[in-house]
């Protein structure tokens, strides 16, 4: 079992999903990174989900969490948020201990995130645009001039437009997820979480998904984090893949070898294969 939840020993590391070009130096690797998780431990009870996770994720790329069900990918997204508090261990954020802030600096900390959830998480009584519109009118100053420029913008880079007018009940299951990446994106986040974009989705719908994702990363850049079953969302999006079993990071690294990687219970996972060490537990 691997258990590289830093890199490699290289000076150079390849960085960009499966094709690998371009490189990224060790020094560039030594900063703080955006959002780095140690040690972490959380109990619900008697069950334990997240038992010394570590991982600290390279920013300004897609790090897709694969693993099993119930493995505690989501609970570590709400982690990462500053939803859920570590029993022990730290989530550091910007550099910060998240738990060292106050709620207010907690508050402004998550100004700087975008998260879209499996449903989009619309308001069912609003329209498009005006869900769209609600970060910058809640947390901004903008004036509303602007406020509509900005949403038309990013209404135009998820093909939105044409229902910038209608409410979420009247959409597709993938233009409600095109409206909340699009909502996800007008504070213009450092990180971005997606909590399973393509649940629900036909796979023609998950694949232009995924191609927004990439094309939208590609112009703004940010550290994205990805949860999701879908190996091929994995291959297509991510520079780099983490597996998480049992609360831990069983292999991280970049997407390339995770899909080359011999280790047993990687190969499993990727392949989805029922022989292997990973089993129903
Ligand atoms: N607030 C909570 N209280 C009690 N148990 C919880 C809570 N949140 C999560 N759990 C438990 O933690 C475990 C991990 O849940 P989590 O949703 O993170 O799994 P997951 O890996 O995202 O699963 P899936 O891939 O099926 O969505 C589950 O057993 C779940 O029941």
């Amino acid at each position: 079992m691997s258990t590289n939840s830093g890199f490699g020993d290289g000076n150079t590391l390849p960085l960009g999903r499966s094709s690998g070009t371009s490189t990224v130096h060790r020094g560039e690797l030594d900063r703080e990174r955006n959002v780095s998780v140690r040690d972490l431990r959380k109990s619900f009870g008697d069950a334990t989900v997240m038992n010394g996770l570590t991982l600290e994720f390279e920013d300004n790329a897609v790090t897709t969490v694969l693993g099993p069900s119930g493995t505690g990918k989501s609970v570590l997204l709400k982690h990462i948020v500053g939803l859920l508090e570590p029993d022990s261990g730290r989530v550091d954020v910007f550099g910060k201990n998240i738990w060292s802030m106050n709620e207010n600096a907690r508050a402004e900390m998550r100004k700087r995130f975008g998260v879209l959830f499996q449903d989009g998480a619309l308001f069912g009584s609003m329209n498009v645009f005006d869900n769209v519109a609600f970060p910058l009118r809640k947390h901004t100053e903008m004036m509303e001039e602007d406020v509509r420029d900005v949403v038309w913008n990013s209404l135009r880079e998820v093909g939105l437009e044409a229902a910038a007018n209608r409410e979420p009940g009247a959409l597709s299951g993938g233009m409600r997820k095109r409206a909340g990446f699009a909502r996800a994106l007008v504070m213009q986040p450092e990180v971005v979480m997606f909590d399973e974009p393509d649940s629900g989705l036909d796979p023609v719908r998950t694949s232009l998904l995924n191609d927004l994702i990439l094309q939208v990363h590609e112009q703004h850049q940010g550290t994205y984090i990805l949860v999701t079953h879908d190996i091929e969302t994995a291959r297509k999006v991510s520079d780099y893949v983490a597996l998480v079993w049992q609360g831990t990071v069983i292999h991280y690294g970049p997407t390339a070898e995770a899909f080359e990687s011999d280790d047993p219970f990687v190969q499993q996972f990727l392949t989805g294969s029922s022989a292997g060490p990973l089993g129903m537990d």
